[in-house]
């Protein structure tokens, strides 16, 4: 069957629970993004009427074809840059400009090379004029969540592209932040690292609570990870299907040969083929 008709999510039954206002941190409405100049030669239409209601300590993962948008819709979300049209609330207020409370991971690591990881991971909080031990103290223990104890007064170019990433991890996490913004962050990972980092970030999302937003090319990846994976049509993007994945948290690798699981990726796969086919 096909996946854009297989799993849209369900309906919830009839007297349970469903998301209330509150519950909803991140309100993305009929959002678009138009880079570029003024005639329609040299504009790029990235997103258009992008609609997604993203719940308090949900994870999500945004799927889609090279270019769909997803980097332009994080980095709108981040605050980086700013949408051309539709409304975009946290917490019911407009999303202006970068904030703590919003922290982003990216593919490239971004750790400061003249620092060691415990002075990466401390950075943000040194911004924010805290304490020494008291910023020390978090950034041990943001270490030791990310399996880096050990590794402290290492530089990043003495580490490897793993541990890279999971010091860039805790770098984001520092300032405690309600939402975790991550763009393809394992993507220049081997793929055994990648698997590996991939349990790690299920198991640190759960524990910490945070709300993320995963960027990804990985179906599997999306897949593992998400409580839904939202896939997005090719440019310009906008919402197109959501899965909500009902594995049980903690995600372990044995759910990775769930039938349910297989047979969702293959799903999207097939879905999917044709828009990456006509990408490469
Ligand atoms: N600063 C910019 N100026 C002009 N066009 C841009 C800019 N940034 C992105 N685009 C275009 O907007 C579209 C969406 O880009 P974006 O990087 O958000 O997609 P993506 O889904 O993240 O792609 P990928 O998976 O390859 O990283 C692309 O056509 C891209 O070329």
């Amino acid at each position: 069957m096909a996946a854009n008709t297989a799993r849209k999510t369900p309906a919830p039954p009839p007297g349970a629970p469903q998301a209330q206002p509150a519950d909803i941190q991140i309100d993305i409405r009929n959002l678009g993004k138009v880079y570029g100049g003024t005639s329609s030669d040299n504009m790029v239409v990235a997103l258009d009427g992008v609609d997604l209601r993203i719940r308090r300590g949900e994870f999500i993962s945004l799927l889609g074809p090279s270019g769909c948008g997803k980097s332009t819709l994080l980095g709108i979300v981040a605050g980086f840059q700013s949408a051309s049209s539709g409304t975009l609330l946290q917490n019911g207020r407009p999303i202006v400009r970068p904030d703590p409370s919003r922290t982003v991971v990216f593919q490239d690591y971004a750790l400061f090379g003249w620092m060691t990881v415990q002075q990466n991971v401390e950075f943000g909080l040194k911004a924010k004029g805290m304490a020494k031990k008291q910023r020390a103290e978090i950034a041990r223990s943001l270490i030791d969540m990310v399996r880096l104890t050990g590794f402290e007064e290492k530089y990043p170019h003495q580490i490897s592209g793993g541990m890279k990433q999971r010091a860039a991890i805790a770098r984001a996490l520092a300032p405690d932040p309600d939402i975790l913004l991550m763009d393809e962050p394992f993507g220049a990972l081997d793929a055994q690292t990648r698997v590996l980092l991939q349990e790690e970030i299920a198991r640190i999302s759960s524990e910490a609570g945070k709300t993320v937003i995963f960027v990804t090319h990985g179906i599997d990846e999306a897949v593992f990870l998400a409580d839904r994976v939202v896939v997005m049509s090719p440019r310009p993007g906008r919402v197109r299907e959501e899965v909500a994945v009902p594995l049980p948290r903690p995600r372990t690798a044995e759910m990775r040969s769930d039938p349910w699981f297989v047979s969702t990726v293959n799903d999207l796969w097939e879905t999917l083929k044709p828009e990456w086919q006509k990408g490469e």
